[in-house]
């Protein structure tokens, strides 16, 4: 049995499990259960904290996991990347008091408060830059009012958090991250493939819609150019004279202007429907 470590809380938890719902696999319904095993699919799952689950991956006790880009590099443990999984966006950066900080010569020297050290250490001696490294567990954004730091470096996605501190951000991003599926360096286990190819599947079916329409033949080429597919479009003739039907997947954020496109060349009964599932 795959065995497979997911986020038991926090921020990663509940798209986690919804994309592994999706791809097909048994879920926990409330929050309580540490184990679930899946006979059906033939893996195992083990719900666990975010932070700690490169460790129990890079340590070989569970075969593969979900978590954070910035948490496993966080983590020092080894256990690489398989696949970025599309989902908890976010970037991780410096923020200091608005108008204090402009560039990393800023850095130099100052009280650094954050919950990723090892991130932070690992960018600093990357850049030759020395500062003190002021470890919290949370609620990053409050330690410069308090008093225990100058600066911090932690998750922004909103900027919200921020804001309601008083701080900013200021030089590039540190990190980009979002969440990952990941193994142990070197290891290929029985069974990540098939994980790995249905995960891609709900990936894929969460980014394209199936956009179906008619069109006259004469402007198939140009409407074959607006909706390309993925292979190509898949052409059909209508009882009608002079007629097609044409279907091809489209990226999803871009079905109003392809509709609109599709529209001024003429093409008629453009109808839009979602993806389920689907393998590439
Ligand atoms: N607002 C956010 N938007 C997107 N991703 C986020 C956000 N907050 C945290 N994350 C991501 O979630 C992961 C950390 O999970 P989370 O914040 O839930 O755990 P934690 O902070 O370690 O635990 P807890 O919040 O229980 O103390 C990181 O990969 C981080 O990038
Ligand atoms: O830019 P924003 O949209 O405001 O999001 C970023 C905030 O979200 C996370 O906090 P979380 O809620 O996980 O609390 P924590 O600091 O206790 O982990 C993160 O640590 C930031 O504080
Ligand atoms: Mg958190």
């Amino acid at each position: 049995m795959l065995r497979i470590a997911v986020p038991n809380k926090g921020s990663l938890s509940e798209p986690a499990s919804q994309m592994l719902r999706e791809a097909g696999y048994r879920q926990r319904r409330g929050g309580r259960e540490l184990v679930l095993r899946d006979e059906a699919n033939n893996v195992e799952f083990f719900f666990l904290r975010p932070r700690d689950i490169a460790v129990y991956v890079g340590s070989g006790t569970v075969d593969v996991g979900i978590t954070g880009r910035d948490l496993l590099l966080d983590s020092g443990a080894v256990a690489v990347e398989h696949r970025a999984l599309g989902f908890a966006g976010s970037t991780f950066r410096f923020a200091a008091p608005i108008g204090t900080c402009e560039t990393l010569d800023d850095v130099s020297g100052k009280r650094i408060a954050t919950a990723y050290d090892g991130l932070v250490r690992h960018y600093l001696e990357r850049k030759g830059i020395v500062a003190t490294v002021v470890h919290l567990d949370g609620a990053v954004e409050s330690s410069v009012q308090l008093g225990v730091a100058d600066m911090i470096a932690d998750v922004v996605e909103t900027g919200t958090t921020l804001r309601a501190a008083g701080l900013e951000v200021f030089e590039e991003p540190i990190l980009r991250s979002e969440a990952v599926l990941i193994r142990q360096d070197g290891q290929e286990p029985e069974g990540l493939a098939t994980l790995s190819r249905r995960l891609e599947g709900v990936l894929v079916a969460r980014q394209y819609v199936m956009m179906d329409y008619d069109c006259r033949s004469e402007v198939l080429d140009e409407a074959a150019k607006i909706t390309p597919g993925l292979q190509s479009p898949t052409v059909s003739s209508l009882h009608e004279d002079g007629w097609l039907a044409v279907r091809a997947m489209v990226r999803q954020n871009e079905t109003n202007q392809v509709m609109d496109s599709l529209y001024d060349l003429g093409a008629r009964g453009i109808l839009v429907t979602p993806i389920l599932a689907c393998r590439i």
